[in-house]
């Protein structure tokens, strides 16, 4: 058997476009993507296969200046998710440029003793020669072993930058069962597709004062799924905001979720209740931390 099997850390600034990869990787969603920084909260794993060759692909929060108890359990989250990979893949958004934010990480990147390689994202959007000159300067500061120009969003350079993973992941049986395309449970896949509908529709702030936990999921005899979550906000006036005039707002996030939550679930009935909580402090209760797998800190 020629069977290869290997773990490559994904990590990046917020927004970079880590979980497009990862899903792109893997050939389906397996973490929730939005235009707001921040998305991923957890470390989360991506199974992607390529002939006899598993690669495990660990998707990190964004690496950022951290303020909140929350924002530094994302923060060691993403670390911790690089600790002992066979290879680190630092994405980085070829539009916006190397600012203070990236250069900070690609430092702390410079000293450890992984492999490293640099994926410039975003090449449907940005200038070639601001591409280039970025990846000169990042390349200055750390010694990255490739370089790849990509767009996780069209799939340009995936097939590539895919091929050159699985050519260097280590001899060994595989972690996972080849049609496992995840380590999260579908309880949890379930509350972040809710989670992934907040950053979508709702305003700036909000869905970062927002978690959304799933407290029942139930197969019924005729074979639909009945999921019960509280999406829980910190104030008053927030849970007003999720629910919307008349309810129309926690209507469409619901609806929207339960159509994606279905397809996932390979396209069976689902039944999705949503219920609004106030809880300030949320973000300082290890459950909820646990819930939505992080690890909590005094
Ligand atoms: N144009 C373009 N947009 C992209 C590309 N890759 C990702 N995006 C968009 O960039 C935004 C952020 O993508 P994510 O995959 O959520 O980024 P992330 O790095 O996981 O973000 P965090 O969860 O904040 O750490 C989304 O709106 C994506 O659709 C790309 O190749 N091209």
């Amino acid at each position: 058997m020629n069977r290869k099997c290997g773990h490559i850390a994904i990590i990046g600034a917020p927004n970079a476009g880590k979980s497009t990869l990862v899903n792109a990787l893997v050939g389906q969603k397996v973490a929730i993507v939005s235009p707001k920084a921040q998305t991923t909260r957890a470390r989360l794993m991506g199974v992607a296969m390529l002939g006899e060759t598993q690669m495990i692909l660990v998707d990190t929060p964004g690496i950022f200046a951290p303020q909140r108890k929350l924002d530094r359990a994302m923060v060691s989250a993403a670390w911790d998710g690089a600790s002992g990979a066979d290879l680190i893949a630092l994405v980085v958004d070829g539009r916006k440029g190397a600012g203070p934010k990236v250069e900070q990480i690609v430092e702390a990147l410079a000293r450890r003793e992984e492999p490293k390689w640099l994926i410039l994202n975003k090449v449907d959007i940005a200038r070639k020669d601001k591409l280039l000159a970025l990846a000169a300067k990042l390349n200055e500061l750390c010694t990255f072993d490739q370089n790849f120009f990509i767009s996780a969003l069209d799939g340009e350079g995936i097939d590539k930058i895919k091929a050159a993973f699985a050519d260097v992941m280590p001899a060994g049986e595989w972690h996972f069962p080849e049609d496992q395309v995840s380590d999260i449970t579908d309880r949890l896949l379930a509350s972040e597709i809710t989670r992934e509908q907040l950053y979508h529709k709702l305003h700036e702030e909000l869905p970062y004062a927002a978690t959304v936990v799933t407290e029942q999921y139930l197969e019924r005899a005729d074979g639909s799924l009945e999921i019960h979550q509280q999406i829980i906000v910190q104030r008053d006036t927030q849970r007003g905001i999720v629910l919307g005039k008349g309810g129309q707002m926690i209507k469409s996030i619901g609806e929207t979720a339960r159509h994606e939550i279905s397809e996932l679930m390979g396209g069976c009935p689902v039944h999705l209740y949503l219920h609004v909580k106030v809880k300030a402090d949320w973000d300082e209760s290890p459950e909820i931390y646990e819930g939505i797998g992080l690890e909590w800190s005094r």
